[in-house]
């Protein structure tokens, strides 16, 4: 059981219509917590049916909401905002308790999940029109942006909070109504995070939050003509067919899929400060990061040095379950994220890799797996076009800044990538020849409230965060007026 300050966090219903509600045929759904396989909590198993009363709820509560003031609805979510940073700590104690991150880490992402909430509180205020020179001069043009209507958004596990929030916010901020689906196995922390958004005043039906089988509520969500946009995170192959789904009715979607994400250290690096971007990239949430650093493309000058200094300091990362202090590794999310980590390292070495670090499961069982380098990794193994989603690093070496290039765009993903280099004209060659959506130059942090998070090529369509990321839930509706 988890302990909280504020146990009202803690739900074991959804959230339909303003109210917290249990199955009608009674069915649940197990939390349990990826460290010991404990059950954490039930939560609902919905139908279709209950699927399509939150549709009707969403439609009954999008005019009113939409029709308030934006400063009205900004003061709302900075409440929201406010509720979820004053009640962390017991957020943090949620999402290490379903998800296995440390607690540490956990809480940084709460506070990340706040962070688009404030920011799209503000931003709420500053959706502008346009007005454009007409071609006649009896005529006016205005350009008007409104709101897309009742969205869905269907969020994965690795960030169950920021996820949801980085979707929310600017779709509330705009005056459009969301129905979520959080992922099977963390919805606790979403719904907690329900919670907080009815104390800071949120109307029934604007923000619902709907659990139980993935294919169910997907299937209702997205054949819906009432729903008018889906945004997704998840896998590229998840992420392919809701699109297909979306097309019958022509929705709008955002898809915010699967990355392999290249991370380049040239000679002309400042190696220390590589390795530790390496750390944060790559091991950051044990690895299920779609921006971690999934391919380390290391030039032959430094590449012994580099692999040296980079497992001495992983070899540091302490594991353990996330409540425990000074960890810094915890549990992958399941049975099936380990065996696909185990398949990639197994696959590199029967093809000649060399493990410097790691290499297998770690010694406290379960889903604990061992901060891993790998070296003399190659373009025909698995981990050179797979996201491998855990804590292994393997290492390319490479000779010339048009070989790297190549190898790095050899991919049909596009999210993140990442360079290392000190050189003020390779760093601009190499950011505009990277075919991502996303470029971290000396640093392998990117992620924001800020900044336009997104991918290009198969990793996605659409901005998250950002002044873009409002758009996503905006029409723009054109006037034209005869004055005379
Ligand atoms: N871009 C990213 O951030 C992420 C990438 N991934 C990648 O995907 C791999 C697999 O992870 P996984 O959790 O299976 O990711 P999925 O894409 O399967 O899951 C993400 C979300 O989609 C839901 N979902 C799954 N199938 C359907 C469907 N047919 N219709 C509607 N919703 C659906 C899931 O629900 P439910 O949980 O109930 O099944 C969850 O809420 C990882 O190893 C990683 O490589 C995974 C998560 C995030
Ligand atoms: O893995 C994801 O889908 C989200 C990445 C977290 C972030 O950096 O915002």
């Amino acid at each position: 059981m988890v302990q909280l300050a504020n146990p009202a966090l803690l739900r074991d219903g959804g959230l339909i219509d303003g109210a917290w509600r249990q199955a009608r045929s009674g069915e649940t759904v197990a939390v349990t917590n990826p460290a010991d396989g404990s059950v954490v909590g039930p939560v609902p198993r919905f139908s279709a049916q209950e699927v399509e009363q939150a549709i009707e709820a969403a439609e009954a509560a999008f005019g009113p909401w939409s029709q308030r003031a934006a400063r009205e609805r900004s003061a709302i979510l900075k409440r929201w905002f406010e509720l979820i940073v004053a009640n962390a700590d017991d957020l943090a104690a949620i999402m290490t308790a379903e998800q296995g991150k440390p607690l540490a880490e956990a809480k940084g992402e709460i506070v990340y999940a706040a962070s688009f909430i404030e920011w799209f509180a503000e931003e709420a205020k500053r959706v502008y029109g346009d007005v454009i020179p007409a071609p006649q001069t009896d005529k006016r043009l205005i350009v008007l942006k409104q709101p897309v209507g009742i969205c869905a958004a269907i969020t994965p596990w690795n960030f169950p909070a920021a996820m949801i929030t980085r979707k929310a916010a600017p779709a509330l901020a705009a005056g459009c109504v969301m129905i979520v689906k959080p992922a099977e196995q963390t919805p606790l922390t979403a719904l907690a995070i329900g919670q907080l958004a009815i104390e800071a005043g949120l109307p029934a039906g604007v923000l619902q939050i709907v659990t139980g089988e993935a294919r169910t509520i997907g299937g209702v969500l997205t054949a819906s003509d009432k729903v008018r946009k889906l945004s997704f995170t998840g896998s590229t192959e998840v992420g392919r067919i809701l699109m297909a789904q979306c097309a019958p009715t022509i929705k709008r979607v955002s898809l915010e899929l699967g990355g392999n994400a290249p991370f380049i250290v040239f000679d002309d690096a400042d190696i220390e400060a590589a390795v530790v971007g390496a750390i944060a990239s790559k091991y950051r949430n044990a690895g299920q990061t779609c921006v971690c650093a999934n391919r380390l493309y290391v030039q032959s000058g430094i590449y012994d040095a580099f692999a040296r200094r980079l497992a001495e300091e992983v070899a540091k990362l302490p594991v353990g379950a996330g409540t425990e202090k000074g960890v810094l590794i915890g549990p992958l999310i399941d049975d099936d994220a380990i065996a696909k980590v185990e398949r990639h390292v197994e696959d590199a070495v029967s093809k000649g890799a060399h493990i410097v670090l790691g290499g297998k499961r770690h010694p406290l069982g379960g889903t604990f797996y061992e901060p891993t380098v790998i070296t003399g990794v190659t373009p025909d193994m698995v981990v050179a076009r797979e996201e491998t989603f855990g804590p292994v690093a393997p290492l390319f070496r490479f000779e010339t800044e048009e070989e790297v290039i190549a190898m790095a765009n050899d991919t049909e993903f596009g999210l993140a990538a990442y360079f290392y280099t000190e050189n003020a004209r390779r760093t601009w060659r190499v950011a505009e020849a990277l075919e991502y959506g996303m470029v971290g130059h000396n640093t392998g942090l990117i992620s924001n409230e800020v900044a336009p998070f997104g991918g290009v090529k198969q990793s996605g369509i659409g901005r998250e965060g950002s002044k873009y990321g409002i758009e996503e839930y905006l029409e723009i509706k054109y006037l034209c007026s005869a004055v005379r």
